[in-house]
């Protein structure tokens, strides 16, 4: 909570103009009662009916000021709320920014949200409204149960007694909601997670048949939800009339003690107005202390979600005298490296040498290492042991940010962006003419089927690029790298839904065009890897094999089973494509 309020104190001149409205609000609230006593026993009982009309006026002008200054203070508050709603929302989206691909690889991306979403906005609510309500209560109580005391002790004594047990039984039953609420929140993310999933993966249930299945799972989940819903419900039908009770017990009982003491003398009948004035600012605070309390403390739990984020200190980061050079050359060379993303090792002793502008092709078994070597360039994580070297400098010695700048990744899992065609290519480079853009998509040979399109380079596509074909969506997101014009690019299986004929063609293009840049391209097809520098074949995190297409070929090795294993049967198609 200290930490929270080091934000609302960001606002310090709103908080002290609310907090004095407040304060002012709370003070002239408190002369109500106290009048109302004066036009009982002096203006009725003693006859001094001069003074009824003033206190009539005098009662409104107060109830007008409550009105404006009561406008302010909650404008204000709210005001700071929805401030400090904003900023920690924009400071947890750019710290998660920093994290590296390790954090995400364990993270559920509902609960994320939900971080984000849902505990940002219980955080919101207790400071635009629980927080206030709670000091404001305080003050009330603390205020109207001294004003009682000097009224009359005896009956402000037994007042309070009776007010205790509302106290008691307000906590009692948000005790039982808080448990409830924590069930609801919970199934609420379940069921939003496998709302959320079943949409994205409604292709897969439709064609596997199982939406029957999906739908009871959904309505069992719902069902739960309504269950815990119910049972919030009862607690509330539990507890809320004997608070109701309970309040109007207490109201009988001040009414027949205080009544007895009018009539005994011990104090005068406006004081006992003024009481049943007063005893509302104890009534009050007591059945509101147990869902603020409540508020207060899921605020608590929230705010430990949240800054258990913000606490964590990304793994990868640039060392404060990082090498930041204007551009790179593209000369890689990793040395001696070994590789695991938990305890499991997935690469080891790698060496390699490559000078800048080679073109070098990645082969293998699946899950043999081959994008996790790529992926150490970027530092998208970071090798175990060994060190990998750009232009001859560790790249944990780089400015991330410029070794990144310098690099353009395609990845296996094309992701596009639910915006117009352009944008999506745009995204790595904004300032990017139409022309230039014209031309990534030549090369990419996906700009006569996006110029077909009606909208062309503005046509929306909906969310990861739904609506264009997995060649489609590969193309367009080469395209989007290569408006990076890197001098490192890199193509993780990023042609695997391309047919031959296309994947040769953007392959000669990406030659003939990006001749200077050092490119990696993983493929499964010789055809897409024959004409590299040099050629790769990863195995069980080791490269096995490396040379020429020729060179490899004389080997007879791993290379030459595969180029077997394709071309078997199409000795006519690599002589007339290849
Ligand atoms: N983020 C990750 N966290 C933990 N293990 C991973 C992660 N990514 C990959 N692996 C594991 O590391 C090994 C190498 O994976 P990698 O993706 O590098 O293989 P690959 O050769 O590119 O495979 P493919 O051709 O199927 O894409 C595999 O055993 C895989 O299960």
């Amino acid at each position: 909570m200290v930490r929270i309020l080091k934000y609302v104190f960001k606002h310090k001149s709103m908080l002290l103009i609310g907090s004095i409205s407040m304060l002012i609000v709370i003070g002239v609230d408190h002369l109500i009662p106290y009048l109302q006593k004066l036009i009982v026993d002096d203006g009725i009982k003693n006859g001094n009916s001069s003074i009824i009309v003033p206190i009539i006026i005098g009662i409104l002008g107060i109830t007008l000021l409550k009105a404006v200054l009561g406008y302010v203070k909650e404008y204000l508050y709210d005001y700071i709320g929805a401030k400090v709603h904003q900023d920690l929302k924009n400071e947890l989206f750019h710290h998660i920014q920093k994290f590296e691909f390790k954090y995400f690889d364990g993270m559920n991306t509902g609960e994320l949200m939900s971080r984000i979403g849902e505990d940002i906005e219980n955080i919101w609510q207790t400071i635009g409204f629980g927080l206030r309500l709670f000091v404001e209560n305080i003050i009330y109580f603390v205020v109207s149960t001294i004003i009682l005391f000097f009224l009359d002790w005896k009956l402000a004594s037994i007042c309070l007694a009776i007010m205790i047990p509302i106290g008691f039984m307000a906590v009692r039953m948000n005790r039982q909601l808080g448990k409830g609420y924590g069930n609801i929140s919970d199934q609420t993310a379940e069921i939003n997670s496998a709302a959320q999933q079943n949409i994205a993966g409604v292709r897969l249930v439709k064609a596997f048949a199982r939406e029957k299945h999906e739908t009871l799972k959904f309505l069992k989940m719902n069902r739960a939800y309504y269950d815990l819903n119910m049972a919030q419900a009862k607690t509330i039908r539990t507890y809320f009339p004997q608070i109701e009770l309970l309040t109007n017990i207490s109201l009988v009982a001040m009414i027949i003690v205080g009544g007895y003491f009018v009539l005994k003398n011990e104090i005068s009948l406006g004081t006992l107005v003024a009481f049943s004035g007063y005893i509302w600012n104890l009534i009050w605070p007591m059945r509101n202390l147990g869902w603020l309390t409540d508020l207060l403390s899921r605020n608590q739990a929230s705010s430990k979600k949240i800054f258990d984020i913000l606490d964590r200190k990304t793994e990868i980061f640039s060392k404060s005298d990082a090498y930041s050079p204007d551009g790179i050359e593209g000369d890689i060379e990793y040395k001696n490296v070994t590789f695991s993303y938990n305890d499991e090792v997935v690469l080891r002793n790698i060496n390699l040498t490559i000078p800048s502008g080679s073109k070098v092709a990645l082969m293998g078994t699946t899950g043999a290492g081959k994008s996790s070597l790529l992926h150490m360039i970027g530092r998208y994580y970071d090798v175990k042991e060994g060190e990998v070297k750009v232009d001859g400098v560790n790249v944990k010695d780089f400015h991330l940010k410029k070794l990144r700048q310098n690099m353009s990744l395609v990845s296996q899992d094309t992701f596009l962006f639910s915006d117009t065609i352009e944008n999506n290519i745009k995204f790595g480079n904004t300032e990017a003419t139409m022309d230039e853009v014209r031309e990534a998509c030549r090369i990419a040979c996906c700009l006569d089927f996006i110029e077909n399109l009606e909208d062309g380079f503005k046509t929306e596509i909906g969310e990861r690029g739904i609506g264009l074909s997995g060649g489609q969506k590969q193309r367009i997101s080469i395209a989007r790298a290569l408006l990076r014009k890197a001098p490192i690019l890199i193509l993780d299986d990023a042609t695997s839904a391309l047919d031959m004929e296309t994947e040769y063609e953007l392959l000669k293009n990406l030659n003939n065009r990006f001749s200077d840049s050092t490119m990696f391209i993983i493929a499964h097809r010789i055809s897409a890897v024959k004409n590299a520098d040099m050629i790769l074949y990863v195995e069980d995190g080791e490269i096995v094999e490396q040379g020429t297409h020729q060179q490899l070929l004389q080997l007879k090795g791993k290379y030459f089973d595969v180029y077997q294993e394709q071309f078997k049967d199409f000795e006519t198609v690599e002589s007339g494509v290849i």
